[in-house]
């Protein structure tokens, strides 16, 4: 671990003084990019964000927010909630699941895990269906990662396999499916010549089948569960191929594909799950996969009738919940998330509120905790979540409840009863995932305004505002070439990007608060979310631990 003599006690800053309040505002999906129409942070108005960055470079810059900045494999991976909410809370960078599954693949570990020795006791005489978001995002899973789990589970005795794979179109181009399922296809038709029974046995797309998250409709689930266990959907295909061309013909995306089931040729489902079973939920990113896992694992569960609950061996592609040591069976260890800021600061006094809407809610409390679920104290934490709208896809709503958790931290920092005031605000990320572009604006617009209520409020009380962002998303919303020019399609439109980005995101401080002669150093340039978590430390008066990230403050002229 690195640290010796450890102790919950944080050190004082010998400069900063303590007491005062600090607003952390998470901006969701926004990243700093050129000017251009495709950038809608730039098209919207948003005067308090352009203000802050006057501040540019004392009291405004720009951190890393991807790739190995995050734990992630590469300098390809784009950034995502996941990580950028665990670097920003644990100050410290962790090797994410997608590198913790690389190097237990690689290696051949997974296959000598207590997760695969449990599954594989069912490959003998029973059916291993794995279920899982199938792209290459890398986000939530990789299409690589299954290929490999296929390859090996059956050289180790697999001998029937079902995949029931989710479309995705958000982490990567929408359209993009029917070339992930051809390849999975392939794959399975290599299988088949080497003798194993392998099949697609359902899908849906990710958004509208299995991957809800926070409890915000488990209507989600329900699909899923019909789908994957029980063999029912609406829609019946002889071929997973046909099914995600005809149902994205009917005017489906890949996200909100409706769930179907591959058939036999007596219409009888292929791939339903039955006792005895083995199940793997192939996505190693906890979110999405948490109440699915609850449906498979759980005896009692009463969130929607499962109808049949088959006696099956169960494991995840990783453990989601640690906490909740869900599920109890998995083939990779997840990141150790240790001694996060929130758990320091708790212990050092530090009164906390957080807050989002259900569909970030997660992020600001169990992504910051290190994937942990409720509070370290009581006492100490007040976590407040406001009821996304469920149903609809937020382009249509893109102002989402900004304003509302503009209002709940603002009352929460004039309350006088917090030192910490902390949300997360979607608007960027939610509606940029749907690629509509002036609801896009529209958002970006409304998460400014949200700032600024916050902002007041901090001005109000002589307070501190620290305002950041998780990763990109709202700043581009077009695929480009090397040189930066949007890509068209062979029907000459611009190529809606969907998903997240590469790009950097802003972190700004100020507020009354602000000691003075604290600025931005400038020897961090590298400098990436895993740095503001000793920044915030400073801020509240302490020491960061020794072994976080370094922070990106000092104070001048003392
Ligand atoms: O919606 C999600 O699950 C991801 C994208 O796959 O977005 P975020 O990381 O911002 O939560
Ligand atoms: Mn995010
Ligand atoms: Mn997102």
């Amino acid at each position: 671990m690195g640290i010796t003599d450890f102790s919950w006690k944080l050190a004082d800053h010998p400069n900063i003084p303590k007491g005062k309040t600090i607003a952390l505002i998470v901006l969701d999906g926004w990243g700093e990019a050129s000017p251009d129409p495709y950038n809608c942070i730039h098209v919207a108005d948003t005067p308090t964000m352009d203000s802050l960055k006057k501040g540019n470079p004392d009291y405004w810059r720009l951190v890393r927010a991807h790739g190995t900045a995050v734990g992630l494999p590469t300098e390809d991976d784009m950034g995502n909630s996941e990580v950028g909410h665990n670097a920003l809370g644990a100050g410290r960078i962790f090797a994410q699941g997608a590198k913790l599954v690389d190097a237990a693949l690689a290696s051949g570990k997974i296959y000598d895990g207590e997760g695969f020795n449990y599954i594989k006791e069912c490959f003998e005489t029973n059916t291993l269906h794995l279920i899982g978001l199938l792209s290459d995002g890398g986000v939530h899973s990789r299409l690589d990662q299954l290929q490999l789990l296929l390859k090996g589970a059956s050289e180790k005795g697999a001998k029937r396999i079902r995949v029931h794979f989710l479309t995705d179109g958000r982490d990567v181009l929408d359209g993009s499916s029917v070339a992930f399922v051809e390849a999975l296809e392939q794959d399975l038709e290599q299988l088949r010549k080497k003798g194993v029974d392998a099949r697609i046995a359902s899908g849906g797309g990710r958004m509208y089948v299995t991957m809800d998250r926070y409890e915000n409709d488990w209507g989600v689930v329900k699909r899923g569960w019909d789908a994957q266990v029980l063999g029912e959907a609406p829609y019946k295909f002889k071929s997973a191929v046909e099914a995600v061309k005809k149902l994205r013909a009917d005017g489906h995306n890949d996200q909100y594909l409706p769930p179907f089931v591959i058939v036999d040729e007596n219409e009888k489902p292929v791939g339903p799950v039955v006792d005895g079973d083995a199940v793997v939920t192939v996505n190693f990113r906890a979110d999405r996969m948490t109440m699915v896992a609850k449906a498979l694992e759980y005896e009692n569960f009463d969130s929607f009738d499962r109808v049949r609950f088959p006696k099956i061996r169960y494991a995840g592609m990783l453990q989601y919940d640690g906490e909740l040591k869900l599920p109890s069976h998995y083939l990779v260890s997840p990141p150790e998330i240790d001694r996060t800021s929130g758990e320091y600061l708790v212990h050092n006094g530090i009164r906390t509120f957080a807050c989002s809407e259900t569909v970030k809610f997660g992020h600001v409390t169990f992504f910051w905790n290190g994937n942990r679920s409720g509070y370290f104290n009581s006492e100490f934490e007040e976590y407040v979540e406001i009821p996304s709208d469920s149903g609809i896809t937020f382009n249509v709503q893109p102002k989402m409840k900004a304003l509302e958790i503009g209002e709940k931290a603002r009352d929460a920092i004039l309350s006088g009863k917090f030192d910490q005031v902390r949300v997360n605000i979607p608007n960027g990320d939610m509606v940029g995932h749907t690629g509509d572009i002036e609801a896009t604006v529209v958002a970006c617009k409304a998460a400014d305004e949200a700032v600024k209520m916050i902002l007041d409020a901090i001005e109000q009380v002589g307070g501190i505002y620290v305002v950041t962002a998780d990763h990109g998303n709202a700043e581009d919303m077009v695929k480009r070439n090397k040189t930066g020019q949007p890509l068209l399609d062979k029907n000459g439109q611009i190529q809606i990007l969907t998903s997240h980005t590469l790009q950097p995101v802003p972190i700004a401080i100020g507020g009354p608060g602000l000691a003075p002669g604290v600025r931005f150093r400038k020897d961090v340039p590298d400098g990436g979310l895993a740095n503001v978590a000793a920044t915030v430390m400073n801020l509240h008066g302490f020491e960061a631990p020794s072994d976080y990230e370094p922070t990106l403050i000092e104070v001048v002229g003392n």
